[in-house]
């Protein structure tokens, strides 16, 4: 394995990592996720002996980078999305040939190794065809099989999907699952958190270069409190539909839709979290905005408190065509409502139950939206904590 004890790493008097202790296991992809600047493409960089830490110690299968750079080079290989890493004017087969001849790598067994790994990314067709005549695609992969030419232990990714298009993108993370499953340790970073999700069993969040929290995907939503959210609108907010919900779930939130005036009033169950206030006035543009389709999982998530649901909807797309305006505000006087929008982040599956309780209070829900959990909702969280620690 790849373990790293108390790294720091200092930039002059900046610290970019920070007493980080990883274990990178063969056979599993292992993520690292942090937001920008948290000190991924850092701790990437010291695992693939580019950078010495300032501090801290880092051994791979054992050994000390520091002591054996030869031998523990042999062992991994690194691949940036984000860099060219291959040359244009070489064809894919020269490239590979080139890089193996690096690693001194005997000719017949380079040879045969160049052919399983252009089979292994699809690239047999084009091995004969200069890079600069790639796709971005394909140079990607072509990248993938250079990084895999020493047949190396560990496999550091830094976005190796970075700016390419969905279906090449979901070859590539095959490719990498399957790198994993042959034995090889890998370790991945990527800000497409689907692909993390998809990948990882083991997940690292770092902030600030500093460990956040750790655990598979499913237990990181947990540690943060994110759940599946349902949401129904009904298309008449009743005493009575408030009563039911509320008395269903002391987490259910009721979000009334404003259809005139100059604001709404959000409700909560005792058990919501604080949520972001925002005050705005009718036809105003909200400063933060949710946006989802029924049953995906948001595009864009707004920063918010650890553990609370989203704080503004607009447009929110949900069924029955209402797209309703929702804000939290202390008053609601001057507020027309004509319906709401019954929220709750739940562990369980309660959209059925819930819907049913509404409609036994004489609600007419006209809309049903089912989120997921999110990563991104968990990373945020994390982020956002450790964020109000610095400050
Ligand atoms: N060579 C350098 N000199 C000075 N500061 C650096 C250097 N490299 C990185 N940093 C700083 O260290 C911190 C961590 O950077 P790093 O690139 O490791 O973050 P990251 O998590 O990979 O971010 P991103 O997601 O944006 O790629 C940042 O504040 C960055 O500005």
């Amino acid at each position: 394995m790849i373990e790293t004890k108390h790294l720091r790493k200092e930039f002059g008097g900046k610290v970019a990592v920070e007493d980080l202790s990883l274990t990178i296991p063969r056979g599993r992809v292992t993520g690292l996720l942090g937001l920008n600047g948290a000190g991924k493409t850092t701790t990437i960089k010291i695992l693939a002996t580019l950078l010495r830490p300032t501090s801290g110690t880092v051994t791979v299968g054992g050994l000390d980078p520091g002591n054996t750079p030869h031998t523990v080079r042999r062992r991994i290989n690194l691949i940036a999305g984000g860099e060219r890493m291959v040359y244009a004017r070489m064809t894919g087969r020269e490239n590979l040939w080139y890089f193996g001849q690096l690693y001194d790598i005997p000719g017949k067994v380079l040879k045969s190794r160049i052919g399983e790994l252009l089979e292994l990314v699809g690239l047999t067709a084009a091995a004969g065809t200069r890079v600069e005549q790639y796709s971005r695609g394909m140079t990607q992969r072509l990248s993938i099989a250079r990084g895999l030419i020493n047949d190396p232990d560990y496999l550091l990714l830094d976005e190796p999907t970075l700016g390419l298009d969905a279906p090449i993108a979901r070859d590539l993370r095959k490719v990498v699952a399957e790198l994993a499953e042959r034995g090889k340790g890998v370790l991945l970073t990527s800000h497409y958190l689907a692909e993390v999700e998809q990948l990882c069993e083991h997940v690292y969040v770092i902030g600030d270069g500093r460990h956040l929290a750790e655990g598979s995907p499913g237990e990181l939503m947990a540690q943060t409190g994110c759940h599946r959210r349902v949401r129904i609108t009904v298309s008449e907010l009743t005493p009575e539909v408030e009563a039911a919900a509320l008395a269903f779930d002391d987490r259910v939130r009721i979000i009334p839709l404003a259809e005139s005036g100059g604001g709404a009033v959000e409700r909560r169950g005792a058990r919501s979290g604080p949520g972001v206030v925002e005050r705005q006035r009718a036809g105003s543009v909200p400063d933060s905005v949710e946006r989802q389709t029924a049953g995906s999982v948001p595009s864009s998530v707004e920063r918010r408190g650890a553990g609370s649901g989203p704080a503004a909807v607009e447009g929110a797309g949900l069924g029955g065509g209402i797209a309703g305006r929702v804000l939290t505000d202390g008053g609601a006087g001057d507020v027309i409502r004509t319906g709401a929008v019954i929220e709750l982040s739940h562990p369980g599956d309660v959209a059925g139950a819930l819907t049913k309780a509404v409609i036994a209070a004489g609600g007419e829900p006209s809309g049903l939206e089912i989120a997921e959990p999110s990563l991104e909702d968990a990373i945020l969280a994390l982020s956002d904590r450790s964020m109000a620690v610095v400050a």
